[in-house]
């Protein structure tokens, strides 16, 4: 029997991305700025109930800058947090921007010490619209590629990889979590759409050698294997720093479809997320209940 609760009915609601443009070394003015977008989704007539900022939205991305940046947030999953009482800046932003934007707020990623083991994690933190914390998302899968002549990325320099596998409940969805890289391992995204996610959002800031081959390509994948709504949300890209963001945040729809996506400079993009979609596609096309388990001797049901 799973331990996992019952997902809450799909209704519809609408999504607002935050491709954050001008991330700079300064991190006051980072977590200002991100402040002043989420009001800003929050009061456009689309009127979205979430909102989503990009991974490393407080401060320049590198596995050199996270030590520097990292803050200190301990939060127990399940348990109640004091934001009052935060060590983390920009946890406090988020929250207090949440409650005031009154929307959730899928708060992108920061660099975060984890104090009792002084490890450093690459974290998502999730609030409701009164501003609770309510769940978090350590990236699982670091950014470890070499292409030579391309880009060398080394995240496991500084940074350990997550543990755990994350969503949460809204009023009106189950969200999967994941970070950037966790989007190109599938049985992350399975495991979720199994668990009962309606959609999956993950912060992210590929780059201008594997965005423009793989960006859309891993969620559309990733939507259509699990027939899932998928959505992606970069940074700007800002060709004066050292890591060269692709942008292009999207939303696909679980027939693989792209309903939305950004181009590269600083943007807030609304879709409307709609659960006649999911249903339609999984009646038509039943592969949720067509598995063979009894052939795949790695997988159980
Ligand atoms: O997988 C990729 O190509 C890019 C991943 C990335 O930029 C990240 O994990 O931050």
């Amino acid at each position: 029997m799973s331990l996992i609760s019952k997902a809450p009915i799909f209704k519809p609601f609408t999504l607002a991305l935050i491709q954050l443009g001008g991330i700079s070394a300064n991190k006051a003015d980072n977590l200002k700025h991100a402040r002043e977008k989420i009001l800003k989704a929050a009061t456009n007539p689309a009127k979205p109930q979430v909102v989503v900022l990009p991974e490393c939205f407080n401060s320049p991305y590198g596995h050199v800058h996270f030590p520097n940046y990292a803050e200190d947030i301990e939060y127990v999953p399940g348990k109640p947090y004091d934001v009052a009482q935060s060590k983390s800046e920009s946890v406090k932003m988020l929250s207090s921007a949440a409650k005031e934007a009154g929307v959730w707020l899928i708060g992108g990623s920061i660099p975060e010490r984890e104090a009792v083991s002084d490890k450093l994690y690459n974290t998502c933190t999730v609030y409701n619209p009164q501003g609770d914390l309510i769940a978090m998302h350590r990236k699982v899968h670091l950014f470890d590629i070499d292409i030579p002549g391309k880009i060398t990325f080394k995240e496991s320099e500084t940074l350990t990889g997550g543990t755990s596998l994350n969503f949460f409940d809204t009023d009106f969805a189950r969200i999967g979590l994941g970070i950037c890289y966790d989007v190109r391992f599938p049985e992350m995204a399975m495991i979720a759409a199994r668990d009962g996610c309606h959609m999956l959002i993950y912060p992210g800031a590929f780059n201008l050698t594997t965005g423009p081959l793989h960006w859309e390509l891993l969620q559309r994948g990733r939507a259509l294997d699990n027939q899932i709504y998928m959505s992606m949300c970069s940074p700007a890209r800002d060709m004066r720093s050292n890591y060269h963001a692709w942008g292009h945040s999207m939303v696909v729809d679980p027939m693989g479809k792209v309903l939305s996506e950004a181009g590269h400079d600083e943007e807030i993009t609304y879709t409307d997320i709609v659960p006649k979609v999911f249903e339609e596609t999984r009646a038509a096309i039943p592969v949720t209940k067509q598995r063979r388990f009894d052939v795949y001797p790695d997988v159980s049901a």
